[in-house]
């Protein structure tokens, strides 16, 4: 084999899985927070931004290197729910509220029903793309029943005395919308909140492979339907129309 050949190979072997966050929550609730606790491991008590950002780093999650892209988005107030742009953009959703503030915690049922009102919840399970930054895989039809990529996350867990919303509520929600809880604090806990990040990764790549087995188990039905068709009677024994 050419050495141009191999290092085609080598460069295949070793592509870097790229996943796409979107971080979404109620004004306050830690979002800046989280993203740069976990691009960085540090912690920014105040971190001050008009509009929504855009981070891209690389993480090693389960051994294998990962490029992370996280849309951190910027509310303007407790009525702005996320658009369709964000939702056709994300592979996961990162649903921040604060334990310490319930209007919070609404805000996340609200955008809940806002999703299915619009009918973009559950979420289409690969992974889609801006046209600016990669190509957009063809869109896949997908079973209602399947979950989302999401993750709820209660964010301010350190804040426990001024606790509005309980663990069981959260975890009831979750169940209710079929995604993975937790509860972290961005404020001095750096390997939960990445385990956070690292948990709707792995989800995100189990829909991924659950999506291509079941577009594969299509394709190979539809075949099988024509071998049991060509193997059957032959198109002269079959009757003219
Ligand atoms: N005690 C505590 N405070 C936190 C925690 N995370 C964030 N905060 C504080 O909550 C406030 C809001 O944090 P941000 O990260 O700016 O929240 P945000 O959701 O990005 O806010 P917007 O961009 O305005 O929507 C800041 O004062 C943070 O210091 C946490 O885990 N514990």
């Amino acid at each position: 084999m050419s050495s141009s050949g191999m290092r085609g190979i080598r460069r295949k072997k070793s592509a870097v899985a790229e996943v796409k966050i979107a971080v979404i929550g109620a004004p306050s609730v830690g979002k800046s927070a989280l993203v740069v606790r976990f691009l960085t491991k540090r912690y920014i008590g105040e971190y001050d931004h008009q509009s929504e950002q855009r981070y891209r780093s690389e993480a090693v999650v389960d051994g294998e290197p990962v490029l992370f892209e996280v849309l951190d988005t910027c509310n303007k107030n407790d009525d702005d729910l996320p658009g369709a742009e964000i939702l056709s953009w994300a592979d996961g959703l990162l649903l921040v509220y604060s334990i310490t503030d319930r209007q919070s915690f609404d805000w996340v049922k609200r955008c809940r029903l806002h999703f299915t009102e619009q009918g973009t919840w559950p979420l289409r399970l690969s992974g889609s793309s801006s046209p600016s930054l990669s190509p957009s895989p063809p869109p896949l039809d997908v079973s209602p029943s399947t979950s989302p990529p999401t993750l709820l996350l209660g964010n301010k867990a350190d804040m426990v005395h001024l606790r509005q919303v309980s663990s069981e509520e959260g975890e009831i929600l979750a169940k209710d919308m079929e995604c993975q809880f937790c509860e972290v604090a961005a404020s001095d806990q750096v390997l939960q909140v990445a385990s956070a990040f690292h948990d709707l990764y792995r989800e995100v790549q189990s829909c991924r492979k659950r999506c291509k087995t079941s577009l594969l188990d299509r394709v190979l039905g539809a075949n099988k339907t024509s071998r049991s068709y060509v193997r059957g009677k032959s198109d002269s024994a079959l009757p003219k129309d």
